[in-house]
């Protein structure tokens, strides 16, 4: 068993975010701890801003067949655990949570990520990954364990901060697209890598016990949730799939193989061995090459 002390959130958390007592202190200098989304270079809004209408429900839990926050359905269940098995099509469908703006009770059952992290997490040396971050407490299929938080910015940015690495630096731009009807398509770009949260310090596994969903709460930006995809044991590494399930072995394999500059000559960064020791493990860490085109 590791032995912990610190709290890494400094206090921003509900319960301590705590650090193995061997990490040393230089591995964390740059970093500085913020618990939601902050706007970063290339980002119009402002991830804190208020702009998502609220409901009228004048009730301590709003009713799926009432509240316009829950016409995709009801998200959680009364212990703030997804209603439904996180591989479910329903979470395919947008998220939203109750806001700033509603008339519900603070005790809604629809508002879960915004109440931030609510379990006992760990960040330890791993032996071959870097940091990793460990249950320290037993987490039910469902339930929300953190946010993947850091500077939202925009494309241009996220290319830039992308091609600056090598594949001796470790990557935190994390990537989302949805897809919103037939052609709409929207990117959110989260870098947790200076300023973040305790998410940025989960690892990769082909195998992971962690789903990432785009979950919108006060703002039409969505904040990327980590829910337990199955139970999970006191100690057990916590991992989510950075390609979010998608396939991209194929891609990641053809850069491989043929080069590793670009059209327009610039380099891009090499993929990096996954050493996630899953037996399905790809072989490679994903790499959104959606940020280099
Ligand atoms: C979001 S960070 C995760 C935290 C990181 N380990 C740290 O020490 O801060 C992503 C980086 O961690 C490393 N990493 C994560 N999962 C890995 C895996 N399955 N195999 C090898 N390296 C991994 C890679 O260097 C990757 O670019």
């Amino acid at each position: 068993m590791r032995s912990y002390s610190q709290d890494l959130s400094g206090g921003l958390e509900n319960v301590p975010v705590l650090i193995e007592n061997s990490v040393p202190k230089e591995a964390l200098s740059y970093f500085q701890y913020v618990p939601e989304n902050v706007q970063g270079p290339g980002c119009d809004l402002d991830p804190n801003a208020v702009t998502l209408p609220g409901c009228s429900c004048r009730v301590q839990s709003c009713f799926p067949e009432r509240c316009p926050c829950l016409r995709f359905g009801q998200t959680y269940d009364s212990r703030a655990c997804l209603n439904q098995h996180p591989q479910d099509a329903t979470y395919s469908r947008p998220v939203f949570e109750c806001n700033a703006f509603c008339s519900c009770g603070e005790s809604c059952q629809t508002r879960v990520v915004q109440n931030g992290v609510c379990v006992r997490l760990g960040v330890f040396s791993t032996a071959d990954r870097g940091l990793g971050v460990e249950a320290l407490e037993r987490l039910p299929c469902g339930r929300f364990v953190c946010e993947y938080a850091g500077e939202v910015i925009g494309i241009d940015e996220a290319r830039r901060r992308q091609l600056s690495q090598t594949p001796l630096h470790m990557n935190y731009i994390i990537a989302v697209q949805e897809h919103k009807g037939l052609d709409r398509v929207t990117q959110t770009f989260v870098d947790p890598v200076n300023l973040g949260n305790v998410g940025r310090f989960i690892n990769h596994s082909c195998q992971p016990n962690l789903i990432m969903l785009p979950v919108r709460v006060h703002s039409v930006l969505p904040r990327l949730a980590l829910f337990a995809n199955r139970d999970i044991e006191c100690y057990e590494e916590l991992t989510f799939d950075y390609s979010g399930g998608q396939n991209s072995s194929a891609e990641t394999a053809k850069l491989d193989e043929e080069t590793h500059v670009g059209a327009d000559g610039e380099e891009i960064p090499q993929k990096k061995v996954c050493r996630c020791g899953a037996s399905n493990c790809s072989g490679f860490l994903p790499l959104d090459m959606s940020i280099l085109h």
